[in-house]
């Protein structure tokens, strides 16, 4: 299983599917425009941190499940990055001390219940498009998700600028498969052929070197 990571309009969903195709693969999405409770959490967060990460969590498990079956499946996104944003979510007073423990401790069960063999608890590779906040901000805007919007509430600026610098970190730390990362600026590949290519390159590389290929 190759699983994408990503801050907000990184471009996972664009790269699963090429991904998926060039290696003949089955990709899984995370639907965004079927998610009832993401508008919701918008526009209320502190109301619906914690009942989004349910949701998200049921989701990418049932996510997870299904992708066991092919080491070269792609998920767009991982379950470890639900996390990250949850805890940013709880530093911004948007869920109780109390939730996050519960949060917490029913990630780390429900991580115990999948299979034991550790390939399928983590990823085979995880690869993360890093973009800088200013190529966040303009994918954002481009794609122009209402709820997503800064003109609609001014106080995302933060939320996102915290979030991209928390995802550098996150990445850093990330220890729990092998992992390469996609510079994002660099490489335009929803836009740019060449990019697409190179970066196509780049992954066939490393899955050879990690024998999935
Ligand atoms: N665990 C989470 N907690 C809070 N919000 C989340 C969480 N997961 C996803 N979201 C929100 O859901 C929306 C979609 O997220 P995601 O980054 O997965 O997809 P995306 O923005 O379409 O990314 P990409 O352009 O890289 O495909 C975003 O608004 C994001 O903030």
């Amino acid at each position: 299983m190759i699983v994408l990571s990503g801050t907000i309009g990184a471009g996972k969903t664009s790269l699963t599917q090429m991904l998926a195709e060039h290696l003949g693969s089955k990709p899984f999405y995370e639907s965004v425009d079927d998610n009832e409770i993401l508008p919701l959490f918008y526009k209320d967060p502190k109301k619906y941190a914690f009942l989004l990460q349910i949701y998200f969590l049921n989701k990418r498990l049932d996510e997870i499940k299904s992708a066991f079956a092919n080491d070269t499946d792609v998920l767009d996104r991982s379950i470890f990055e639900d996390s990250l944003l949850f805890h940013l979510n709880a530093d911004l007073g948007r869920a109780t001390e109390t939730e996050v423990t519960i949060y917490d401790s029913l990630l780390k069960n429900m991580m115990e219940e999948l299979p034991n063999e550790p390939h399928q608890k983590a990823p085979d590779l995880l690869i993360h498009i890093q973009v800088s906040f200013e190529t966040m901000l303009e994918r954002i805007k481009k794609r122009g998700r209402s709820f997503e919007q800064i003109e609609n509430d001014p106080s995302l600026y933060d939320y996102y600028k915290t979030l991209n610098q928390r995802y550098v970190k996150w990445f850093d730390a990330y220890d729990q498969s092998p992992k390469i990362s996609i510079n994002g600026d660099e490489y335009n590949f929803v836009e740019d052929t060449k990019a697409a290519d190179k970066v196509m390159t780049i992954v066939d590389h490393e899955l050879h070197a990690l024998s999935l290929k």
